[in-house]
């Protein structure tokens, strides 16, 4: 109380000094991952571009790996190896090493590590410690960021089904994403094509505005439609667009509600995340009877001897829901959730009403307008005499976009462009013919199936609809 300075902080200031004399370097470590590994640091990523952009001419030990469209090579920063960096035209000199830990577990392991700590570390002169902490670190976070940005190849994730045999413990494994598809090429009504473009555009320009209403900054859009409407296709042309990763998620493959957090929470900012026929990953529809049927029969299953027990995905409604829009959802940020389905009135109302699924797109068969798009992209033509027959013919028939183009795709190279456009448009006008007549017979048959059931239902006979649609999706889940 009487001393103007407190005596211990003195000795350890003397001490520090004395520390500094000897030994005047200041270390600071970056691990890859934060949170009790549940995420890679923004941070290490942004560290690793900036390094990758500075570094390679001074490294001694780099790694190469394939850069944007597969083209060039992209060198980056070796372990163990260490690189000076100068900053402020030469007045600050730092160091950076790219180092790993061993794990703590037994070295001599026929499998590889499961946990590897990557760290960066920077030392540097405590002399410029203020021009390190304050301008040097911005600078290399801010151009890390955006080299990031600029040499980024984009990805598209699948999550792993066995992972419990996967050494490397990683949830997602990816491939690089190169769909060609784009919106000009996308058979869509030009005004409803111009809608969801917009729409893409408030969204990828709304952080702020996203922040000020205090909503988590993500959007989702659930695609509707017949098969071979264009859904696949339109979410490799949002990819496209927004220049976004694709995280396909495979719902049926995740065993649980807290292995679908983990998942989400892995998935970076920018980028879709796509559940495909969602109808068919879960039973949605919450129909009790169906689930006690559906118990039944598992039991019966069980009871065969020598059938191996088939282990069900516990995915349930309310974890999908706390999925979209619950707290975790909103870590990373600049995401878009996008659904799909054959059957959007199967959906239970809660998954996909406003706000959840912000925006609904119906895709669905081919229209004239679609068409057009097809022919100026396949046969690069505006206009044709044959052009009037089709559009009397697409109001008539329902058609999917997958088999106009079928049919609009040259076949033989041997003739020439006009002649080929030719023989494309016949070959549609034939194929919207057939369809015509198909329709025609499918209808009659109908009708008379409707006849029995409407007699079986009376009699308390099978639900027809109910089968088919049940068809339809094992065939799907077998198919993928
Ligand atoms: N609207 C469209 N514009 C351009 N091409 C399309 C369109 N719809 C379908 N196609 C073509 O048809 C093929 C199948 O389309 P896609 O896989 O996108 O259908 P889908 O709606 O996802 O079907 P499913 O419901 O069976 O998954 C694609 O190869 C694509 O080239
Ligand atoms: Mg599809």
């Amino acid at each position: 109380k009487y001393f103007p300075f407190n005596p211990e902080d003195l000795l350890l200031r003397r001490f520090v000094k004395w520390i500094y004399r000897i030994y005047p370097y200041i270390h600071v470590s970056f691990p890859e991952f934060t949170g009790e590994h549940l995420k890679r640091s923004e941070a290490y990523s942004a560290i690793e571009s900036y390094l990758m952009s500075t570094s390679t001419s001074k490294a001694r030990n780099l790694r190469a790996e394939l850069g944007k469209d597969s083209s060039n090579l992209v060198f980056s920063m070796g372990y163990s190896d260490e690189v000076t960096d100068d900053f402020d035209g030469g007045k600050v000199r730092v160091w950076w090493s790219s180092t790993k830990s061993e794990p703590q577990t037994l070295r001599f392991s026929f499998y590889p590590a499961p946990h590897e700590h990557r760290f960066f570390k920077l030392t540097f002169h405590h002399r410029h410690r203020d021009t390190v902490m304050e301008r040097y670190l911005k600078h290399v976070l801010e151009s890390g960021k955006a080299a990031l940005i600029k040499n980024r190849q984009r990805r598209l994730y699948t999550n792993n089904p066995n992972r419990d045999y996967d050494y490397t413990m990683l949830n997602w494994s990816h491939v690089m994403f190169e769909h060609p598809a784009s919106f000009d090429t996308l058979a869509m009504h030009p005004e409803k094509k111009r809608e969801i473009i917009e729409d893409l555009n408030a969204f990828k320009a709304g952080k702020e505005y996203y922040t000020r209403i205090g909503k988590a900054w993500k959007r989702g859009y659930l695609l509707y439609g017949p098969p071979g409407t264009g859904k696949s296709t339109m979410i490799a042309a949002i990819a496209n667009y927004m220049d976004y990763d694709i995280y396909d998620l495979e719902l049926t493959a995740v065993k649980d509600n807290s292995a679908l957090r983990k998942l989400l929470i892995e998935t970076t900012g920018k980028s879709i995340i796509v559940i495909e026929d969602i109808d068919c990953s879960l039973d949605l529809s919450g129909n009790r009877k169906k689930n006690e049927e559906k118990a039944e029969e598992e039991k019966k299953k069980e009871s065969l001897p020598g059938m191996p027990k088939e282990e069900a995905s516990k995915v349930t409604l309310s974890g999908l829901l706390n999925f979209i829009d619950g707290l975790w959802s909103a870590c990373g940020g600049e995401r878009i959730i996008v659904f799909t389905t054959n059957y959007v009135e199967k959906l239970d109302p809660a998954l996909i009403r406003r706000g959840r699924m912000d925006k609904h797109i119906e895709l669905s068969y081919c229209t004239f307008e679609g068409f057009k798009v097809f022919a100026k992209s396949y046969l690069g033509i505006e206009n044709h005499t044959l052009f009037e027959t089709i559009e009397r013919l697409l109001g008539e028939v329902q058609i999917t976009p997958a088999d106009v183009a079928e049919s609009l795709m040259t076949k033989t190279s041997t003739r020439g462009v006009e002649e080929d456009a030719n023989a494309c448009l016949e070959d549609l006008i034939r194929a919207l013919e057939k369809e015509k007549e198909d329709a025609i017979i499918r209808a009659l048959e109908k009708a008379k199936e409707d006849a029995i059931a409407s007699k079986e239902e009376v009699e308390g006979g099978p639900n027809v609809e109910e089968q088919q649609n049940g068809q339809i999706c094992k065939n799907k889940i077998a198919s993928n």
